[in-house]
């Protein structure tokens, strides 16, 4: 018997996505009011989903509904008997399937907007929900070209800008919402009221999904438990640990639902960050009382980074031969338990092992699943999309629908230590992706060297935990410069340092002149090969967290 899904256990709601940058926060919205969702590419046929939400958001999208190739809603969804709200795009979709018109607009809206909020009394009451507290004006936030034209037959405006007529529209009698602005982003203020009256009044949803507190009836009993029926009573994992903050507390509820029958294994592939496989040794057994082995393949996946230069491909072969040393590992623990069996023929039988256990989070999926959407090309996630096509490994992952915040609160409930929960994150492709050219050994020891220096000097400076991640860049760049009465002609590096929630955006941080001194300093006195320090003041968007 397969175990229960999370949607099959809590009220759960839909969030079908056209490509907008946004479509995350409408997930994060939800969650936060305690009710579980999930988000599926827009071309999800109703008629294939194989649990039953009790609402349907539809997102943003970069397209506009008159053009070629727009993505399409399967208008099954309005037919499917729960409440649907679209928002920005997905009201002008609602409005499009509806017999409405969309066009583009004389004036785009970008920014701040004041909404009128149009109450319709008597008779609608079930339109009036959505504004439910939200008496006349709000401000909200916007960002289109397009806008409804013609309302649609059966509709009622809701809500009006000075530009936008038809900015809040709501069908006379079926629960169908739409709304121009974007009531997920923290721009529109009110923007959570709006989706917590659609998703708790109109939707009727439970807010009962959380992991704030180790129950039975929570998060975590409910995902050992369903890791154990996974495993059955003999299955062994192996564990893609990598000490990072994910892949420790995925590592933990491992060794708390089958204990044993985990073998976590970290990969040395060369371009870790300076002693990192020692300290995540010591780490792991002291701190977590995991058994933690460390596969050094740096050789291996040096070789295979020979002269690449390429971004995508140093993520492909970094995540293909992470597998194919999974694959080899998870075979010599069977032939271990096979050559112990053969000296004690009365031991323990051994189960195979069939699953493979990845940190995952819902972000690095979101980024490989939107529809065409701005995020689904920007870069290649070592753990999702450059896994190997034909592996024999199952892939398991507990924590694939909870954003790093919700992991770090998972982690802490599991008594994981603070120093470890509030780790900066490392990606999997580690400096290959932060060397930018070719990476040489002799290139991965200038970055090692210059990075343990940067967060050394956060740290001294108390400033580690107010930063969500940094670290630095080595640049392909030479520049002129003059150390001991000598000219040079040495390497530039580039400072990165983000505070962001959620990683999908992100700011830079303001350090102090005097830290940034320090650490120019230090990196060009000690990284031989460094005679320049230059500090990233890009945010995301427009710029990505990591360069490559
Ligand atoms: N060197 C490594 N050895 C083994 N597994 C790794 C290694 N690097 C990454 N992984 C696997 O890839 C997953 C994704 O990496 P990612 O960096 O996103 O997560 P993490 O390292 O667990 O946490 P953090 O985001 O805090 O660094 C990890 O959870 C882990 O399963
Ligand atoms: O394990 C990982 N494998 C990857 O392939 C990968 N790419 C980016 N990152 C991390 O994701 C966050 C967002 O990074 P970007 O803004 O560069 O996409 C940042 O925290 C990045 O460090 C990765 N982590
Ligand atoms: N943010 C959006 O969903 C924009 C929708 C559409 N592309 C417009 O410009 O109106
Ligand atoms: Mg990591």
């Amino acid at each position: 018997m397969a175990a229960p899904a999370i949607h099959d256990s809590y009220d759960s709601i839909l969030i079908l996505d056209f490509g907008s940058q946004y479509s995350h926060l409408i997930t994060r919205r939800c969650r936060e009011i305690n009710v579980y969702c999930e988000m599926l590419p827009c071309t999800q046929k109703m008629a294939d989903l194989d649990w039953k939400p009790k609402g349907i958001i539809l997102s943003g999208s970069p397209f506009s509904v008159y053009d070629d190739g727009a993505p399409r809603v399967d208008p099954a969804v309005f037919d499917y008997g729960v409440p649907v709200l679209g928002v920005c795009y997905g009201l002008q979709e609602i409005a499009w399937n509806h017999g409405g018109k969309v066009d583009p607009c004389d004036h785009r809206e970008y920014g701040f907007a004041e909404l009128q909020v149009i109450k319709l009394g008597p008779g609608h009451e079930l339109a009036d929900k959505l504004f439910a507290g939200i008496d006349r004006e709000m401000q909200v936030w916007m960002s289109h070209g397009d806008q409804v034209s013609v309302l649609p037959p059966h509709f009622n405006i809701i809500g009006k800008t000075p530009t936008a007529p038809f900015a809040a529209i709501a069908h006379e009698s079926k629960p169908i919402f739409g709304v121009q602005f974007h009531a997920e982003v923290t721009h529109s203020p009110r923007g959570k009221e709006v989706i917590k009256s659609f998703v708790l009044n109109i939707c009727q949803c439970k807010a009962n999904w959380t992991m704030a507190c180790r129950s039975p009836d929570t998060f975590i009993e409910k995902e050992i438990a369903r890791i154990r029926q996974i495993c059955g009573e003999k299955g062994r994992v192996i564990g893609a640990v990598s000490g990072g903050v994910d892949s420790s507390v995925a590592a933990k509820l491992m060794h708390e639902a089958i204990g044993d029958r985990f073998h976590a294994v970290l990969v040395d592939n060369g371009v870790l960050r300076e002693n990192e496989a020692k300290q995540v040794h010591k780490m792991l057994s002291e701190d977590l009382g995991v058994n933690l082995t460390v596969v050094d393949a740096s050789d291996r996946f040096l070789a295979k980074l020979e002269g690449v230069e390429d971004p995508e491909q140093k993520r492909k072969i970094i995540g293909n031969t992470f597998i194919h040393v999974f694959e080899e590992e998870a075979a010599k623990i069977e032939a271990m338990a096979e050559k112990e069996l053969e000296t004690n023929p009365g031991g323990e039988v051994k189960g195979k092992i069939e699953w493979l256990l990845q940190g995952t989070l819902y972000p690095d999926v979101i980024e490989s699943i939107s529809f065409k959407g701005p995020s689904a090309t920007i870069k290649t996630h070592h753990n999702v999309g450059g896994l190997l096509k034909d592996m024999k490994l199952k892939l398991i992952e507990p924590l694939r629908e909870l954003f790093k915040d919700e992991v770090r609160a998972l982690g802490r409930l599991l008594g994981i230590p603070a120093h470890l929960v509030g780790r900066h994150p490392f990606p999997g492709p580690g400096l290959a992706i932060r060397i930018l050219g070719p990476v040489t050994r002799d290139q991965v020891k200038i970055a090692q060297k210059a990075d343990t220096i940067f967060i050394d000097e956060i740290r001294k400076a108390g400033l580690y935990d107010q930063i969500s991640q940094a670290f630095v860049v080595l640049l392909p760049v030479k520049a002129v410069g003059v150390q001991g009465d000598k000219r040079t002609y040495d390497q530039v590096v580039t400072l990165r340092a983000v505070q962001t929630e959620d990683f999908m955006t992100a700011d830079w941080y303001v350090f102090p002149p005097e830290v940034l001194r320090r650490i120019s300093s230090r990196i060009t006195n000690e990284v031989a090969g460094v005679n320049r320090v230059t500090y990233d003041i890009s945010s995301k968007p427009p710029g990505t967290v990591e360069w490559l």
